[in-house]
């Protein structure tokens, strides 16, 4: 498909490291989109021209762009999604982007506007859903399916066989065991270590390890 040239939505962080990633893949941007800045009459940003608030868009004709959502991802926040929603509804295409360090495996399958940030690992036969985040270093192992919306934050592990339906969050450096499934927009927080399934609209955190147990030795070994 022929390269268009890209309008970035947003300036906060996540527009950040979504810039510097249209840079390593050597983009034409033609500019951002951001309500605040064109508010206080901001007109650079980064280096790119303020083209406006968001309706600036439909001033280009959908074919002659695609975008790059650059708003972030939290539990309970869903401007990213609906932006999402509101332009494809609307005909035009969200950008899917791979980072030149991230490894991506045999057989996967990216959707509309995904994002896989620096350092991130995604094994064979994994289909991911539109408008995903694998954020910096996340790793998701062989033949899981990640549903729409969802955001993989940074450093978390799902191990293989895992699956995640739409609107799911998985704070950073949480761990996900094999064959897993996570219901439609359940939330694991930071840090937590997933090892049953986890029903849609539910939330985990924490998980204190029990005492520690000493472990049987067979005779002779080292
Ligand atoms: C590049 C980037 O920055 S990407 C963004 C990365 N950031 C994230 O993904 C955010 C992840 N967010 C979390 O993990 C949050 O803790 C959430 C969303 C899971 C929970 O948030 P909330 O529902 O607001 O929980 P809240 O802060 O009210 O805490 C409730 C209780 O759970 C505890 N708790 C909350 N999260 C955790 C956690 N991850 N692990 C252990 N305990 C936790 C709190 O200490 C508190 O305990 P208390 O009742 O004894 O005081």
């Amino acid at each position: 498909m022929k390269q268009v040239p890209i309008i970035l939505l947003g300036a906060g962080g996540h527009a950040k490291v979504v810039l510097d990633l249209l840079h390593a893949l050597d983009h034409e941007v033609l500019g951002v989109c951001d309500p605040e800045l064109a508010n206080r009459s901001t007109s650079q940003w980064r280096g790119l021209s303020v083209l406006g608030d968001d309706e600036v868009i439909e001033e280009h004709q959908p074919n002659s762009i695609a975008l790059a959502n650059g708003l972030g991802s939290l539990p309970n926040s869903h401007l990213r999604h609906r932006l999402h929603q509101r332009f494809k509804g609307k005909g035009y295409r969200f950008i899917t982007l791979v980072h030149p360090s991230a490894i991506v495996g045999s057989g996967v399958e990216l959707g509309d506007g995904v994002q896989i940030m620096a350092g991130a690992i995604i094994q064979a036969d994994t289909h991911i859903g539109n408008d995903v985040i694998l954020n910096t270093g996340a790793r998701i192992d062989h033949e899981s399916v990640i549903g729409d919306h969802v955001h993989v934050a940074p450093g978390s592990v799902l191990s293989g066989n895992v699956k995640v339906a739409d609107g799911c969050h998985i704070g950073p450096g949480a761990v996900v065991i094999q064959g897993i499934k996570l219901g439609q927009g359940a939330v694991v927080g930071a840090g937590t270590t997933v090892l049953s399934d986890l029903p849609a609209h539910y939330q985990l955190t924490g998980q204190p390890p029990r005492p520690p147990v000493e472990l049987k030795r067979k005779k002779n070994t080292p």
